[in-house]
């Protein structure tokens, strides 16, 4: 734009310090009739995707205050609000509108806006504050095809008001000058423990009330005295139900009662347990069953700690059956019987349709998610894929740049003596990772300032919903009626995939413009960019749908598994004194091997200068290759063995297609599943000997080499056709960095903090893991 000034053209000195009616007369208006501005300053963004105090570094210039354009969205399609909610909160309007006016010309509005961190009307305010300039006149946007697009540009001031001036700005937030307020503010400085939002966990999302019908549904009538088994079965399960009612009844309920079929089959007359053996519990060996409800009432009870629960009854007996309503969950544990399932007879064990069902709006026909050619295709693909040097090499350059950002967040920590969440920190690292190895995109949640990130919290978000769909019987319902947890689904889908669509139409344009500008070699090796060129062979089928399929499906299956093991292996570790100090020496003289391979000296440390320390964290940090992690023998066996007795998947359920008899006598009924429980695996005697119970690295060693033990028996990334494909990838990335993590810091648990597993597909920490941070010379 010709006669345009750049802010970097400005000379040295300049400030930006324009009076309302600059702003609306030289900019807004110029904006809104896409002419130039008088200075290329305010940019375009949409200021509502992001948290105020991410806006900041969006914009091109200003220190304590900060000009953006920006359009606004409809809060309801044919209303005329607009959407004031951004990720983790919302801005809400206070005090009354001013009438702008140049010469006695009215020309707009200014409004003056407050954030609220939270969701109305349970937010908590802060000290960001927004005031929206508007055009008198604004042009309102034409709706097309059903668009949410409210007005086209209005312009923004963001500040964060001073703490010495807020009771002055409370009372005058309309009038008060911004610029009164500069001094800049430094949150982390301010914080005693490093804070920042965390969507990972369901505790969180009841906490903020995001949920509402969730929580009624977890802790109120529902699963306790009213107990209503009629609707779960008939919302989840019909296709069981079905089956029952033909007069079927699983052989292993013969010793512990038996179902009356109902001929008719009317929901009023289930199925019921009759056999009067089943009043006497005196014999049993297995969890208490009783009439209509099974062993429902057990489980139920200890549902909080099951994975102990069945630790307890498969030591006892190898292989547990639980009578459901219904159904039949057997539970094994003996390697035999899980090899059977797992390899020998894989086809009669898939995931199932109401697996399938209920994953799909967020896993689509992704690998997770499919069984048969389908699953046969992409696995083959995938395992193609994962075997590329290209791949490995990338990953191996991400996985270490975000082991170091991690480090440097830490060391930033200990030396302002904060303590740290660590599982939301390697959760942030993880996510960050996989998105850059899947997408090729940088979304930054591990940036010094922590930010929130819409895509993460929506994906977040959708994950443990559909978690939930397991155990809520009114989900179909409430996605019918688009409420409660389902309506917040939706939306999160809808980010996920605008998130994910839009990456992947980027990708495609870049592909595009190498080959027009003939810039071939510059191939990129993010696991989309393979895919999309995948694509382009004919007859492969691969629609945008399945790219977004791939990709989100890469993204569920390395994010929490990768950051919940190393959760756990800090805190064994931390707790293992004696294991602590191998690993320490282990890394140390790695360290001094590898100086002297690479020819290099070991730049000095001082642990009280944070200059020196992350120089020699650095200088480490290169000495981490895929070949030379693959050296260190110890600290493969400290996550090996932190995976046997902490599996990040604890249990996993597969559906059974025909009745079966597993290797120990066992009767299994098609309809029901069978689960292989890999948290009580590593916790049998029979599997592990008499100090199954006990970490120890070392029973993976001999003669100081790493020795595997069979899949069957060491469960934690499957075993057979569908073993994990990202095992090695994960041993990568969590050997980088716990390798740079043990090397320069040591850790202690904060007073107080309790450290237990929470109920979910993985073995998350319920209140994850707080942590004190020292650094290692
Ligand atoms: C400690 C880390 C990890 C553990 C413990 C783990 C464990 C598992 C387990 C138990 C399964 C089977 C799940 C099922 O039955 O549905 C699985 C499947 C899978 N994992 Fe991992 N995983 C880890 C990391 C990763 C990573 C980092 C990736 C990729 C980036 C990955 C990719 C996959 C894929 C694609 C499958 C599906 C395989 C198939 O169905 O054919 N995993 N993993």
């Amino acid at each position: 734009m010709q006669g345009k000034t750049s802010y970097n053209q400005l000379p040295p000195g300049f400030r930006f310090h324009p009076t309302d009616e600059e702003l609306i007369v030289h900019y807004l208006r110029n904006q809104a009739t896409s002419r130039p501005c008088p200075a290329s300053i305010i940019p375009e963004v949409d200021i509502y995707k992001f948290d105020p105090w991410q806006l900041p570094e969006k914009a091109e210039f200003g220190e304590n205050e900060w000009y953006f354009f920006t359009p606004r969205d409809r809060k309801y399609p044919n209303g005329v609000r607009p959407n004031r909610a951004t990720v983790s909160g919302y801005w809400k309007a206070t005090g009354t509108d001013k009438a702008i006016h140049s010469g006695s010309k009215y020309v707009g509005v200014k409004k003056a806006l407050v954030f609220y961190k939270g969701r109305p009307p349970k937010g908590a305010k802060t000290d960001w504050i927004m005031h929206e300039y508007r055009l008198n006149d604004p042009r309102k946007q034409a709706r097309q095809n059903g668009s949410m697009r409210l007005d086209d540009w209005v312009l923004c001031r963001i500040y964060k008001k001073r703490h010495t001036v807020r009771q002055l700005e409370e009372k005058t937030e309309n009038t008060v000058d911004a610029h009164m307020d500069d001094t800049p503010t430094n949150d982390a400085s301010e914080l005693q423990m490093m804070k920042f939002e965390r969507t990972c966990s369901l505790s969180h999302l009841l906490e903020l009330e995001y949920l509402g019908s969730i929580s009624e549904l977890l802790s109120g009538d529902t699963y306790n005295s009213n107990l209503d088994f009629q609707n779960l079965m008939n919302n989840a399960r019909t296709d069981q139900v079905e089956k029952i009612q033909l007069g079927q009844m699983s052989p292993q309920h013969t010793d512990r009662g038996k179902f009356q079929g109902n001929q008719q089959g009317s929901t009023l007359n289930q199925p019921l347990f009759v056999n009067p053996t089943i009043w006497n519990q005196r014999h049993k060996k297995g969890p208490k069953t009783w009439p209509f409800v099974g062993a429902a009432i057990e489980q139920f009870m200890n549902y909080n700690r099951m994975h102990d629960w069945l630790v307890k009854y498969l030591s006892e007996l190898r292989t547990v059956v639980v009578p459901m309503p219904f159904t039949t969950y057997t539970y094994i544990a003996d390697p035999a019987n899980v090899e059977h399932v797992l390899k020998n007879n894989f086809a009669n064990y898939p995931k199932g349709g109401t697996y399938h069902s209920y994953m799909e709006v967020l896993l689509g026909d992704g690998i997770f998610n499919v069984d048969g050619e389908l699953w046969r295709k992409q696995r083959k693909t995938a395992s193609f894929e994962f075997a590329s040097r290209n791949l490995r090499d990338f990953s191996t350059v991400v996985f270490r740049e975000y082991s170091l950002k991690l480090s440097s967040i830490l060391s930033q920590a200990s030396f302002n003596n904060q303590e740290v969440e660590m599982q939301e920190l390697l959760m942030r690292m993880t996510l960050d990772s996989i998105c850059k190895v899947g997408f090729g995109a940088e979304i930054g949640t591990l940036a010094p300032s922590l930010p929130d990130n819409r895509f993460a919290r929506a994906f977040d978000t959708a994950n443990i919903i559909v978690t939930l769909r397991f155990i809520d019987p009114l989900w179909k319902m409430k996605k019918f009626l688009n409420v409660g947890s389902e309506a917040l689904l939706d939306k999160s889908i809808k980010i996920v995939d605008d998130f994910t669509y839009s990456m992947i139409r980027k990708r495609k344009a870049e592909i595009e413009e190498e080959r027009g500008t003939g810039k071939n070699n510059k191939m990129k090796h993010d696991i989309l960019s393979r895919f999309i060129e995948l694509g382009e062979n004919p007859g492969s089928n691969l629609t945008d749908k399945s790219l977004r399929d791939v990709v989100l499906n890469f993204v569920i299956a390395g994010r929490d598994t990768t950051a919940t093991t190393l959760s756990w292996a800090i805190y064994m570790v931390m707790t293992h004194s004696h294991v602590a100090e191998k690993l320490y020496s282990e890394l140390k003289s790695f360290e001094e091997d590898r100086a002297k391979e690479e020819n290099v000296k070991l730049l000095q440390i001082n642990t009280e200068d944070p200059e020196s320390f992350s120089q020699r964290a650095m200088q480490y940090a290169g000495f981490l290759t895929y070949d030379s992690l693959g050296r260190l023998y110890y600290l493969h066996a400290v996550i090996t063995e932190t995976l046997r007795l902490y599996p990040a998947v604890p249990q996993d359920p597969k559906g059974i297609l025909e009745d079966d008899v597993l290797p120990d006598g066992t009767k299994v009924k098609a309809g029901g599943m069978v689960t292989y429980v890999p948290y009580s695996m590593g916790r049998m005697e029979y599997n592990w000997g008499p100090d199954a119970a006990s970490f120890k690295p070392e029973r993976w060693l001999k003669d100081g080499f790493f020795q595997n033990a069979s899949p069957f028996k060491f469960t934690a990334f499957q075993a057979g056709p569908r073993i994990c494909l990202g095992k090695d990838s994960a041993y990568l990335q969590m050997k980088m960095a716990l390798a740079l993590l043990c090397r320069f810091f040591s850790f202690s648990l904060v007073p107080n903090h309790s450290v237990e597993y929470r109920m979910m597909t993985t073995l998350s920490m319920a209140h994850g893991l707080k942590l004190r941070i020292a650094r290692k010379s």
